[in-house]
């Protein structure tokens, strides 16, 4: 089964892939955006995706959100990784040597507190922190650090300036699986879903009052702005419930509330 990530070989969402298809052989399709994945699981060329899209220390990748819902991908699960950042460099580097530090932007914003205490250190975006660390060790300089996974840090022969420098051990992030087709699950007790509602001002309080009739519990909210309309949001739900009915006549209902209204997916929920 073809796998499409983001990033390289040795970035984070492999190792997320192949902990969530251990028991099957798979091959990784390499993308280097987000985008270029949603569109490799769209147009066929890999079988599924996997995504990250929230992280507890840097937060949601909204932007995700959107590819999900523009390319049509069905949500079919979700997968939650510890994440250990460490901060690699050529050999005979030192934290007082390094000047750049390279990493996806979601991993630096995990460890900013730490270079708290080296102010001459400039943090830099790139891709992702495979390639990255790749990167630092094709230039072989010792001004320049990349931050990323133990084990990338190692295949490319980098040493470790800092061990796990994520401002929080409780550092997570969530992934979701992406199919180009609507499954139908065995089992599920989540559903995400996109909603814009009517411009009517109680709009929000009603649908919120029809997840409290129908047991359904909010796990997460946000809300993005709608370009060319100022002050109204699309909302991006995921919802709990222990029945599959209560959902779909809560969705039945909040229809009546809705400008528009879109399912992404259903699927079993993961926690710690
Ligand atoms: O750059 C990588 O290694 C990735 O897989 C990307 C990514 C992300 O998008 O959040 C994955 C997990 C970590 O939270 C940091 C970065």
């Amino acid at each position: 089964m073809k796998i499409a990530i983001q990033g390289i070989a040795g970035a984070f969402h492999e190792e997320a892939a192949r902990l969530r298809f251990s028991h099957e052989p798979i091959e990784i399709v390499p993308c280097l955006t987000f985008r270029e994945l949603a569109a490799a699981v769209a147009s066929g060329l890999a079988d599924k995706g996997i995504m990250a899209i929230e992280n507890t220390i840097s937060g949601t990748i909204q932007h995700n959100l959107e590819l999900i819902r523009e390319q049509q991908l069905w949500i079919s699960d979700e997968v939650i990784m510890r994440i250990r950042q460490h901060l690699g460099g050529v050999p005979g580097s030192s934290l007082q040597s390094i000047r750049k530090v390279y990493s996806h932007y979601m991993a630096l914003n995990q460890c900013r507190p730490f270079f708290e205490a080296y102010p001459e250190v400039e943090l830099i975006e790139s891709e992702d922190t495979a390639l990255s660390i790749r990167d630092v060790a094709i230039a072989g300089s010792t001004e320049m650090a990349a931050i990323g996974s133990a084990l990338a840090i190692a295949r490319n022969g980098l040493i470790v300036l800092g061990k796990e420098i994520e401002a929080s051990k409780q550092n997570y992030t969530r992934f979701l699986i992406l199919d180009r087709l609507p499954q139908t699950p065995t089992a599920c007790n989540k559903a995400s879903i996109s909603l814009v509602l009517k411009s009517d001002p109680e709009a929000f309080t009603q649908a919120m009052a029809l997840l409290h009739n129908w047991n359904i519990h909010l796990a997460k909210i946000e809300s993005m702005t709608i370009p060319g309309q100022p002050w109204h949001y699309r909302y991006y739900l995921d919802l709990r419930s222990e029945s599959e009915g209560q959902l779909a006549e809560l969705l039945a209902d909040i229809e009546s509330l809705a400008v528009s209204i879109q399912l992404l997916g259903k699927y079993t929920a993961h926690t710690l």
